[in-house]
């Protein structure tokens, strides 16, 4: 009866909570077509976006368009979004690795699709998917990195700020190239940029709008870690190491402290403690935390 009672807890909790994630910042209310953006952006092709899901439950999304520095085309946005739903239903998933094909991370959104689409309509619908979909790549239950190689310009750097963490290899450089376009942010970038490295740091990357090397953003707080190697494969090797030492454990207790980090980062302290007593409420009594009773492990 108590297991019984525990699955079905834990059953509704998990939907409600799925379905907070899921819940777009954008929708009709806000003059937002979804629709008529999807039909455009289906317009632009060219390149892919990659899901590997690995056994140790870190999945690997590769922006794959080499050819333009893997600039995102409109077939790519659309299929950025098809991953993330993917992603929001792997049970067993923990981490999650954001990088570039052929040692490079991302140039941003693809300049002919830019100069296509440059008409208001087109660009606020654009901006409001991609916040759409970056918001719930931010949110999804995994640990994310974004290793970065090459260039992570514009939309790219943007991309980079949806992450939990950032890795970068030597010689590499985050650059927030808005400003020289005649732009600001529109992805949500310099929203999370803000929080991830405060208003006055952020103030000064978009307003000089000059590259970022490993060092300055290791020294800001916007990366992680330089990695040693910049080959594509060592890169990634090291970042996997670097993320599995915080995906060590069953994935329903890492999902859980992913969501309650979540929770406090994004909503005001009330509605954070009740997520996170929801968020407990699927842990308590499950499987990780009755084996961990019987154990009685020493934690010294
Ligand atoms: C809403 C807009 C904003 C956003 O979404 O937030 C954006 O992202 S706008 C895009 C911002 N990015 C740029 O402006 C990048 C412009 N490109 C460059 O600065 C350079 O190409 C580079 C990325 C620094 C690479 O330089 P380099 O190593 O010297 O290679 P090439 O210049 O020869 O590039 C190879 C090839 O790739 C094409 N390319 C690169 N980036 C883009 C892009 N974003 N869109 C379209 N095409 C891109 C580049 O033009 C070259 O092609 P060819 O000229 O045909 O050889």
């Amino acid at each position: 009866m108590a297991v019984f009672l525990w699955r079905n807890l834990f059953q509704t909790t998990k939907a409600r909570m799925l379905q907070q994630r899921r819940a777009s910042l954008y929708n009709g209310a806000h003059d937002y077509d979804e629709e008529l953006i999807k039909k455009k952006l289906q317009q632009f092709a060219g390149g892919s976006i990659n899901l590997s899901k690995e056994h140790s439950g870190i999945g690997i999304l590769t922006l794959n368009n080499s050819r333009l520095m893997n600039a995102f085309t409109g077939t790519m946005m659309l299929e950025l979004q098809e991953r993330v739903t993917e992603l929001e239903n792997w049970k067993d998933g923990k981490g999650l690795i954001i990088c570039g094909a052929g040692n490079t991370f991302c140039s941003g959104s693809d300049l002919n699709a830019v100069k296509a689409i440059s008409n208001s309509q087109d660009g606020m619908n654009m901006c409001m998917f991609m916040q759409n979909t970056l918001t719930r790549l931010m949110r999804l239950p995994l640990i994310s990195i974004a290793l970065i190689q090459g260039k992570a310009l514009g939309g790219g750097a943007e991309l980079t700020t949806a992450c939990d963490f950032r890795l970068m290899t030597p010689g590499s450089e985050i650059r927030f190239v808005h400003k020289h376009m005649g732009l600001v942010p529109g992805w949500g970038g310099a929203a999370r940029l803000v929080r991830i490295i405060g208003s006055r740091a952020a103030l000064q990357l978009l307003s000089r709008a000059h590259g970022v090397d490993p060092e300055r953003a290791l020294h800001l707080g916007l990366s992680e870690g330089t990695l040693s190697s910049s080959d594509e494969t060592g890169s990634l090797e090291e970042a996997r190491a670097w993320l599995s030492q915080y995906t060590e454990g069953p994935a329903s207790v890492i999902q859980a402290v992913k969501k309650v980090v979540t929770a406090g980062r994004e909503l005001p302290l009330e509605a954070a403690l009740r997520t996170e007593k929801d968020v407990f409420g699927t842990v308590w009594g499950g499987p990780a935390n009755l084996e961990a009773l019987t154990r009685r492990q020493k934690h010294k």
